[in-house]
């Protein structure tokens, strides 16, 4: 008889327990950061919940709306956000939110405010809503600066000032991957009993990966490192075997496998945007504290992404800042 599983079955770590024991250690932690996580996987449930039986609760389809990136927003996008944004406010925790389908950051109105910004994606991987292939919300939780009421310059700060960032997988099974700078920890969503309970503890991001995962459809608008990167792990000079490849087109599924199975996910650009279309603060940041976490790397091509110089700048609009962040965001990791 399997005790350690049976122990493992009996004695459930449910997420809420996990994060209670992680902030055990901070003698000044209040509670707050356990309450925020809470909300945001009571968010996660629901989208789970809704992703899953979208085809029947006519939830596919387009919700008729254009999202900042001009991106026409599907229906699920439009709830994921709402949700989220609900969640988020009522936690009574949060002051600046960034979310991908809103235009500006959300100002917590002063009677519910906190200490923590979050930005989010609350529905990654549009394109494959539809298919119901696994596709996932993505979050990043930062402090306020010492002594700021709430500005948009709480947002504009490094991936390194991040203090947690997790997904959720919406795929065969619900999967919220999750990190409070302390290792990374993977919950799988019990739906008998409405708990993600612990099932990958400690994940580190194997040391060789024999997966490449790049959209090779933009091969033409590549720079010359890129084309010969993937040229080698298809055509390895040194006589290995040539890589695989697996590409989603989900960000959150991609990473999840590179974070399991090691490997490289990269995003070096498309004809829309030859220097890449993933956004910097809530979809490469958020997952580059987690690859780093694991062990991995996360970087630009040219320097790590999370690096305190990549952020610090101020522009006018703050729709002007998300399109100057994507930019930047060239290479999504590498491992
Ligand atoms: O279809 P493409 O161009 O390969 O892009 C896929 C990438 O775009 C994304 O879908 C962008 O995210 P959104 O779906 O949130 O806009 C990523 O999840 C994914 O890695």
């Amino acid at each position: 008889m399997d005790h350690a599983a049976d122990a493992m079955r009996t004695d459930l770590m449910t997420i809420t327990r996990h994060v209670l024991n992680e902030q055990s250690k901070f003698p000044e932690a209040r509670g707050d950061l356990t309450i925020l996580l809470n909300n945001i996987v009571l968010g996660c449930k629901f989208v789970c919940s809704s992703v899953s039986k979208a085809g029947l609760a006519k939830l596919i389809g387009l919700a008729g709306e254009t999202n900042v990136q001009g991106e026409e927003q599907k229906k699920l996008d439009v709830l994921s956000n709402d949700v989220f944004i609900n969640a988020l406010v009522s936690s009574g925790r949060t002051n600046v939110l960034v979310s991908e389908e809103n235009e500006d950051a959300i100002f917590v109105e002063p009677s519910k405010r906190g200490r923590y910004c979050v930005v989010f994606d609350p529905l990654d991987g549009s394109s494959n809503i539809d298919c119901g292939v696994s596709i996932g919300t993505i979050f990043g939780i930062y402090m306020l600066k010492e002594g700021a009421s709430g500005t948009v310059e709480d947002v504009l700060q490094p991936g390194t000032a991040m203090l947690a960032a997790g997904y959720c997988m919406y795929g065969s099974s619900c999967t919220l991957v999750l990190s409070t700078g302390a290792g990374v920890n993977g919950f799988t969503l019990d739906p008998s009993l409405g708990e993600f309970i612990l099932t990958h503890p400690d994940i580190k991001i194997p040391k060789k990966g024999k997966i490449y995962s790049v959209n090779e459809g933009n091969a033409k608008h590549w720079d010359g490192p890129t084309t010969k990167y993937v040229e080698n792990a298809k055509f390895p000079k040194d006589g290995s075997s040539p890589k695989s490849l697996r590409y989603i087109g989900s960000m959150v599924a991609d990473v999840h496998r590179t974070l399991l199975y090691g490997g490289i996910f990269m995003y070096p650009g498309d004809k829309k945007s030859p220097k890449g279309k993933l956004r910097v603060l809530y979809e490469v940041f958020p997952m580059s504290f987690l690859v780093e976490q694991a062990g991995g790397q996360s970087f630009t091509g040219k320097q790590r992404v999370s690096a305190p110089t990549l952020l610090l700048i101020r522009v006018s609009k703050f729709c002007q800042l998300l399109n100057c962040l994507q930019s930047f965001s060239q290479h999504s990791c590498q491992l």
